[in-house]
């Protein structure tokens, strides 16, 4: 089975290629209730033709939901379902069903066979592949998680056409994200793109192109301790303000991350090319929460920190992000000069 699988009859790939290939005697479809009120129902309807025994819970939408407190109740329903090691876990919907659904699915009796359909632009170019699964503790930001691959990602860009315009945008940011890293022709493109719908036009090659960076930095370095962190740009500051601020979504924080880094340690090309490309569709380059108490002790649960110095990804050319490692309290002071 190919760990990527891209088609545009979701349904037919999950029950042919996936389901139909595999052990599983139990299929258990995690949603969200609005991702479930569009979805859930045909993905059932289509996987009952398999002969499997189909499950589904449905968990409230947003950030809220990736909790021990729910993960408990998911991993409770496995067990009340009797779900076996070669049983198997779908999570049908954006980052937060992939990443809660993946952790689940890589503790519950050590690990069954998980399975992503993302539907959010966000999972679709980034979040159902590599293997990051996270729950979040209070207000920190994918504090408890694994490493966990799922057995295949199935991407039907088809799925965004039911996706807000602000969800979109938001995906659209770890894009911008992907293609600043990668450089070359994926960088041109995203310079020309001003509008929703110039996203939705172009939606298969920006998929393509982010899937394809991000699986080769990830081959490279599963376990995050070296290239890995590029894909991790703007998320320092990014995931700081994340939760503190009720008003941001994860993309539009990462997206005010680079910029603000950029503005600190970053080329003043780099700095217009982040800004140009944010700006032009209305995204933010800042938050009122950045410099608070909370902004500060988040800074510290960032996964690249060793002992007192913290690694930064800076892009000093794009195409060419580097890793660039301060004291922390050096990152500190550089960033009240700045707030
Ligand atoms: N594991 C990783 O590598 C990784 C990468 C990037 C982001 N993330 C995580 O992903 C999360 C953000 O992802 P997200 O933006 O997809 O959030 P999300 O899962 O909350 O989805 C955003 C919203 O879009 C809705 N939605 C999704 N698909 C839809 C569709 N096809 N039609 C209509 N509505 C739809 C959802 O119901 C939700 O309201 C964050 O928790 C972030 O930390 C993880
Ligand atoms: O896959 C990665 O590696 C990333 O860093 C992708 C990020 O877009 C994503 O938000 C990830 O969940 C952040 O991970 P974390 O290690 O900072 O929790
Ligand atoms: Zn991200």
């Amino acid at each position: 089975m190919e760990a990527v699988m891209y088609t545009h009859d979701y349904r037919q790939t999950l029950v042919t290629d996936v389901i139909a290939q595999f052990p599983a005697q139990r299929v258990f479809i995690l949603t969200d209730t609005q991702v479930g009120a569009l979805y859930l129902k045909q993905t059932v309807a289509a996987l009952e033709t398999t002969d499997r025994e189909i499950h589904t819970m449905t968990v409230p939408v947003g950030e809220g939901s990736k909790s021990l407190a729910t993960y408990e109740q998911i991993s409770q329903a496995l067990a009340d379902a009797h779900f076996d090691r070669h049983d198997a876990l779908v999570s049908l919907g954006g980052g937060v069903i992939g990443d809660l659904g993946g952790y689940v699915a890589s503790t519950y009796k050590r690990g069954i066979a998980f399975i992503q359909v993302p539907t959010s632009f966000t999972a679709q170019v980034d979040s159902s592949v590599g293997g990051k699964t996270a729950l979040n503790l209070g207000s920190q930001k994918n504090v408890i998680g694994t490493f966990y691959q799922p057995v295949t990602t199935i991407i039907d860009s088809q799925f965004l056409d039911t996706l807000s315009t602000r969800n979109l945008l938001e995906g659209y940011v770890e894009t911008i994200k992907m293609s600043l890293l990668a450089g070359g022709d994926f960088a041109a493109l995203t310079a020309t793109i001003s509008t929703p719908g110039e996203i939705l036009d172009h939606r298969d090659a920006l998929i393509k192109a982010s899937i394809d960076y991000k699986t080769h930095i990830v081959a490279g370095d599963f376990k995050d301790f070296g290239q890995r962190k590029f894909l991790n740009f703007g998320h320092t500051l990014g995931h700081a303000i994340e939760l503190a601020d009720p008003d941001l979504m994860h993309g539009e924080a990462v997206g005010i991350g680079m910029f603000q880094l950029a503005q600190l340690l970053m080329p003043i090309e780099i700095q217009a090319a982040i800004r140009e490309r944010l700006t032009a569709l209305g995204l933010p380059l800042s938050s009122q929460y950045l410099g608070t108490v909370a902004f500060y002790d988040n800074l510290l649960n960032d996964k690249k920190v060793a002992g007192s110095t913290i690694d930064l990804v800076v892009l000093p050319v794009i195409g060419q992000p580097a890793i660039q490692t301060m004291p922390l309290t050096e990152f500190k002071t550089l960033l009240q000069s700045a707030n």
